[in-house]
């Protein structure tokens, strides 16, 4: 990808203008306030014996920090999990610069924020690979479970009845929008809180490239899932990853994150915690997923890729060579701005033309509900559309979703 056509990125100060725009205003609302009040949150939820002075009172110098547009530090820990050896190379062009967590690129301040907390966790020997996100993982694994009962399981009959070929891609139809649709359950956009999931129907997709997504699932050999929250959505990813297993002679693999970032987003211990506790509530659907684990058709994977503050047109060598043959399904919209590097691209941008640009594997889908002013694949008219209905947050509220499919 050429830098020098590029877009600006995003930023928070994108939002202080007089006129600017609703999802510029909700940029810095994210910096100045929705993030702090994530801190808040894991703050209230710490376990007693994590919350020394030293983890408050950093914890709190941090939200500080990213309300008065403070400049960026390098990290300090030599963790793996915090990552210093890959960031501060990347966070010097910005600090050299001066810049802030206002003024340099949200993406990378947002990524960073999620460092700097595992970093100042640090001050607590005992919490040093603690998961600050933990208790609302578990507490929207509890709300998820109606739904479970309710939209999961018959999907799997459905999936379990696809015996034509037809209805074959009807089954994976159903299940890719299903889990394009769990991405509404998300802990970081409602700043930490576990909220109520809307649901969305087709006529709420913005974007829909589905029957290429299909084609691409129905012919795969390889297909890697970049999974995105817990609770709800990983649930609704499970069963896609099921059906795409039982309709198909694809092998999967999940990648996860390294470390506990944007709230809710699925690590790699998460993934057996998940498992067992599907055990007791949807057997088949567990112990489906743990034979393919033991035969080795579907496995996990997590990279410090997944929680760098880096665009996919940067993608490290062995990922790139993991993607070469494979069809990447990249789940949520944080995976989407890293798609996009987060850049202010006309809305408009034909998506095919972008992934051809630099994609060198063999096919992309991305599902993601619409949660930040960042996008390109919408025509002029779906931009009407949407923007007449919800003027104010039709971007930014989770109410629209895409699906985007590239082939090779
Ligand atoms: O869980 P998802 O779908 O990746 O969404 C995370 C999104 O939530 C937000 O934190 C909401 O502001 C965005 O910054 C981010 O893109």
């Amino acid at each position: 990808m050429p830098d020098k056509d590029l877009p600006e990125p995003l930023r928070a100060s994108d939002g202080l203008s007089a006129d600017a725009a609703p999802e510029d205003v909700f940029t810095h609302d994210t910096i100045t306030n929705r993030m702090p009040k994530i801190l808040d949150s894991v703050l209230a939820k710490l376990p007693a014996e994590f919350q020394t002075a030293p983890v408050v009172e950093g914890v709190r110098r941090l939200q500080e920090e990213m309300r008065s547009d403070a400049q960026l530090k390098f990290l300090m820990s030599g963790s793996a999990r915090v990552g210093s050896k890959s960031w501060n190379p990347h966070l010097s062009e910005f600090i050299e610069k001066g810049e802030g967590w206002h003024t340099a690129p949200w993406w990378l301040v947002e990524n960073y924020m999620y460092k700097r907390l595992l970093e100042e966790l640090e001050n607590c020997a005992e919490a040093t690979s603690y998961d600050p996100f933990e208790p609302v993982k578990f507490q929207a694994l509890e709300q998820a479970e109606e739904s479970l009962q309710a939209s999961l399981a018959p999907l799997m009959d459905v999936v379990a009845e696809a015996k034509s070929s037809e209805k074959v891609k009807d089954a994976l139809d159903a299940t890719i929008l299903r889990s394009l649709w769990g991405n509404q359950a998300d802990l970081s956009l409602s700043a930490g809180e576990v909220a109520a999931v809307k649901g969305g129907a087709v006529d709420s997709l913005v974007s829909d490239h589905r029957g290429v997504a299909v084609e691409l699932l129905s012919s795969a050999t390889d297909v890697i899932v970049v999974l995105d929250n817990h609770g709800l959505e990983v649930l609704c990813d499970l069963v896609l990853v099921d059906s795409i297993l039982r309709l198909t002679t694809a092998s999967v693999t999940l990648h996860v994150k390294d470390a506990p970032v944007f709230v809710s987003d699925v690590t790699q211990k998460d993934v057996p915690e998940v498992l067992q506790w599907l055990e007791p509530r949807l057997p088949v659907l567990a112990e489906r997923l743990k034979q393919s684990q033991a035969d080795g058709r579907l496995r996990v994977k997590a990279h410090d890729f997944y929680t760098g503050g880096r665009a996919f047109w940067e993608l490290p060598q062995d990922l790139q060579e993991d993607y070469a043959e494979a069809v990447v399904i990249l789940k949520g919209d944080a995976n989407y701005r890293r798609l996009l590097g987060d850049l202010h691209w006309p809305y408009d941008t034909d998506f095919v033309d972008f992934a051809r640009s630099f994609w060198k594997g063999k096919g992309l889908i991305c599902l993601r509900t619409m949660k930040s002013g960042v996008a390109l694949g919408i025509s002029e008219g779906e931009q009407n559309r949407a923007k007449s209905a919800h003027p104010d947050d039709w971007l930014t509220s989770g109410t629209y979703g895409q699906v985007l499919a590239f082939q090779r």
